[in-house]
């Protein structure tokens, strides 16, 4: 019978150095044995996977007798390969690593950092190169022993090498130490990869760190989904299930957390529930400063307010309609205000009209939003200066705390008379907080949105706690103007909002629909519309730039990830021209599109038409590769036409390509021309929300693609994945 044995090579016992017939000694963890076989190269203490059987020598006994044999490499030496592969060492790239660790073995870094010369003794290695590696290598020498350490703990190089950069050469000490540690610290390692480690550690089940993790590790997942809170009962079940232990032991272990300040649990509405600190001070410091900022009274204004609207209707040769007066003036009269309302029922018109009246009354205004795309669009269309939230407050990033600050804050608050925050559906309670802690009383603050859109990516429901809360003056514009109404993207964004099924391919319209049966087809027909039939429709969009491939989803044929993939292979196909960068699964060419994933305060960026810097590179920021350096491994990317920010080839996690993004990932951003695939996609995410959110997306066209009776489906799929979050409870409870 075939068996399949693996093992080192120990004894040579015999070899036939013409056809290397050989009968050697194998060893592993279970059994020592004898093997025979044609293996010229198998020199002791090399691994080998031996397929084969047992065979029956009458002299010698049971021996293997192989018939395939295969090289596999020992954890160690593999792991050294993927830490020179990785690119952390300016000058090699994987075939340069692969060969150093074929010629030297476990010896390679020691080869690196006393001999470099012998480097040189590689085909392809010059003596000059062999230097510079040399000298690369011993910048990263702390380095590689990181990623040596943790890759017995199965955790690949790119991820050591964070590991590295998050906590230098203390990073061994530290995750002996606490492996949970990096739960909380490190994207990407969750609790099932620290438990293993801590597992492989010796650490004990009932560990207090690790129940604590366990319950961190809950919580934040309830945060990831947008939750402020969860449900006492509810936390400890889940925490019980993630750890294997009983429920009883993470209720006991809550009292000693919220004790130490890592966690707070209240009662709210009856129900006994559990918030991470920062979440819960969030919340309090929000509804305490609401409070503070609405009862406040108010710089007045010299005149009025019927007369500078009419004034402003009259120099914008505009009819405001009474709804929009009325949001105009309570805008005005009261501390905070909120204007919500679908596409085209004139949000933006609303915006113009108190920013003109501010002009007259020598109030001094800021408008802000939650993203630049945002920003950027607001000063487009109303030729008012908008800047991000952050930019606001004066974001910055403390080198001694390791983490994001803002400038403005209570001691140091914003110095304005009225505050506009539009795409206010976006901010999440952590963002609020850092807006609310340096706005004084005296401001008028008014949050102009969509509170049907989907809501922020952070945790809360700020905009619909707002309104539902019933504390704050809230204004609902539902009437679609005559202008907006010859758009039937507008058209129909009002008729999903309101469970109606959209129309569709009027002629000279904006709005249509492919119909399309299998997966396989939509995927053809999304691919063939983006680099074919709509350039040569739309004549005056660009392919790359104007046109967004929106999907509900991630995985599957149908999500972000292979969309990508695709769309990548027909609209920047591989090229000798064009520089690629291998990571992991993906491949990051020149003129690719791609966005950043994650907020990242430190990152510097350069402008070259005026030679401006800064930092900050932020999550959804959409860009095009524009450099890849492959001996310095860097690659450039262009953001906003002539924001240059270069990356290290390990800060590749933080890029994606963006030929197709989530429906969540695109909130706040507009473009000229959306596709999106509309297949079976899991309920909670093919949701009404989620296609008007898509729909509202798309400027000039909205295309769909795939089976009219799944879109149906998101239209009557009215779920609104409810937030456990407190804000609207305490803001009631407040006034
Ligand atoms: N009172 C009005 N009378 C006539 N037209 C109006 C009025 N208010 C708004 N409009 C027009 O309706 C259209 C939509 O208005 P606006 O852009 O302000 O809406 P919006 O809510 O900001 O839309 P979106 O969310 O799509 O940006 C514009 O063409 C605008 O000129």
């Amino acid at each position: 019978m075939t068996e399949i044995k693996n093992g080192v090579i120990g004894d040579i016992i015999f070899r036939n150095k013409e056809n290397g017939y050989t009968i050697a000694v194998v060893e592993n963890e279970e059994e020592t044995f004898t093997a025979v076989g044609y293996l010229p190269f198998a020199d002791a203490g090399r691994c080998y996977e031996l397929t084969g059987s047992w065979k029956t020598h009458p002299s010698y006994g049971e021996q293997f007798e192989v018939s395939e044999a295969k090289e596999t490499m020992p954890a160690s030496l593999k792991g050294m390969e993927e830490f020179l592969a990785s690119g952390a060492v300016k000058g090699i790239g994987r075939k340069t690593a692969i060969l150093i660790v074929a010629k030297f073995g476990m010896d390679s870094l020691r080869i690196m950092e006393e001999e470099p010369q012998r480097l040189a003794e590689i085909d392809g290695i010059g003596p000059k190169k062999a230097a510079s590696i040399g000298e690369a290598f011993q910048e990263k020498r702390a380095l590689a022993q990181v990623s040596m350490f943790f890759q017995q703990f199965d955790i690949s190089a790119s991820c050591a090498l964070r590991l590295y950069r998050e906590y230098g050469e203390a990073a061994i000490d530290i995750v002996s130490e606490n492996p949970y540690q990096l739960v909380s610290d490190m994207y990407g390692i969750g609790f099932k990869k620290a438990d293993a480690i801590a597992e492989k550690l010796g650490i004990d089940r009932n560990d207090e760190f690790r129940i604590q993790s366990g319950v961190k590790f809950t919580l934040n997942y309830y945060v990831g989904e947008g939750h402020t809170y969860v449900p006492k009962k509810l936390l400890c079940e889940k925490a019980g299930q993630l750890m294997d232990v009983a429920t009883e032991t993470v209720y006991e272990n809550l009292v000693g957390m919220a004790f130490e300040g890592l966690i707070q649990i209240e009662n709210l509405e009856g129900q006994e529930v559990v918030f991470l600190m920062a979440y819960y001070l969030a919340e309090q410091n929000v509804c305490r400063r609401l409070g503070a900022v609405n009862q406040a009274s108010l710089k007045p204004i010299q005149a009025d307010l019927d007369t500078l609207i009419q004034i402003t209707e009259n120099e914008k040769g505009i009819q405001l309609s009474d709804n929009q007066k009325f949001a105009v003036k309570s805008s005005l009269i009261n501390g905070i205000s909120v204007i919500t309302g679908g596409p085209g029922t004139g949000k933006t018109t609303i915006i113009n009209a108190i920013m003109n009246i501010l002009d007259h009354s020598g109030l001094n205004t800021a408008i802000a939003a939650p993203t630049g795309r945002a920003a950027k669009r607001i000063t487009e269309t109303s030729g008012y200066y908008a800047s991000t939230i952050h930019r606001l407050l004066e974001y910055y990033y403390s080198e001694g705390e390791d983490l994001m600050r803002f400038g403005k804050t209570e001691e140091n608050p914003l110095d304005y008379d009225v505050i506009i925050i539009d795409e206010a559906s976006m901010i999440d309670i952590l963002l609020m907080n850092g807006l609310m802690n340096a706005v004084v009383p005296g401001t008028r603050l008014i949050f102009v949105g969509d509170s049907d859109q989907l809501p922020s990516v952070g945790a809360g429901n700020v905009l619909r706690d707002m309104i539902d809360s019933e504390v704050i003056y809230a204004v609902k514009l539902t009437e679609i103007f005559r202008q907006a109404k010859e758009s039937l993207i507008v058209v129909n964004a009002h008729r999903i909002n309101k469970g109606e099924y959209p129309e569709f391919n009027e002629r000279d319209k904006d709005f249509f629909f492919l119909q399309k049966n299998g997966e396989k087809d939509m995927l053809e027909t999304v691919k063939d519309l983006c680099a074919r039939r709509l350039p040569a429709y739309f004549t005056d969009c660009d392919a790359m730039k104007d046109m967004q491939v929106l999907t509900p989803v991630r995985k599957g044929l149908l999500g972000s990830l292979n969309l990508n993939k695709e769309l990548q292979a027909v609209l920047n196909p591989p090229d000798p021209q064009l520089a690629e960068q291998k990571y992991g699964e993906r491949v990051f060419r020149v003129k690719d599109k791609v966005m950043q994933i994650k907020n990242n305060y430190q990152m510097n960026w350069k402008r070259l038409d005026d030679f401006t810097e800064g930092q900050g590179v932020f999550n959804g920021d959409v860009g095009f590769i524009s450099q890849i350096d492959k001996e310095f491994n860097e690659i450039v990317v262009v953001f906003d036409e002539n924001k240059f920010v270069t990356y290290d080839v390990t800060q590749l996690d933080e890029l994606e390509l963006a030929y197709a993004v989530t429906v969540h990932k695109s909130q706040g951003s507009e473009f000229p021309i959306v596709i999106m695939p509309v297949s079976w996609f899991p309920p909670v995410l093919a949701t009404k929300n989620l296609l008007y959110t898509a729909v509202t997306r798309g400027k000039q066209a909205v295309v769909l693609v795939g089976s009219m009776n799944k879109m149906y489906a998101m239209v009557d799929n009215n779920r609104i994945m409810d937030r456990y979050t407190g804000l609207s409870f305490r803001l009631r409870n407040l006034l």
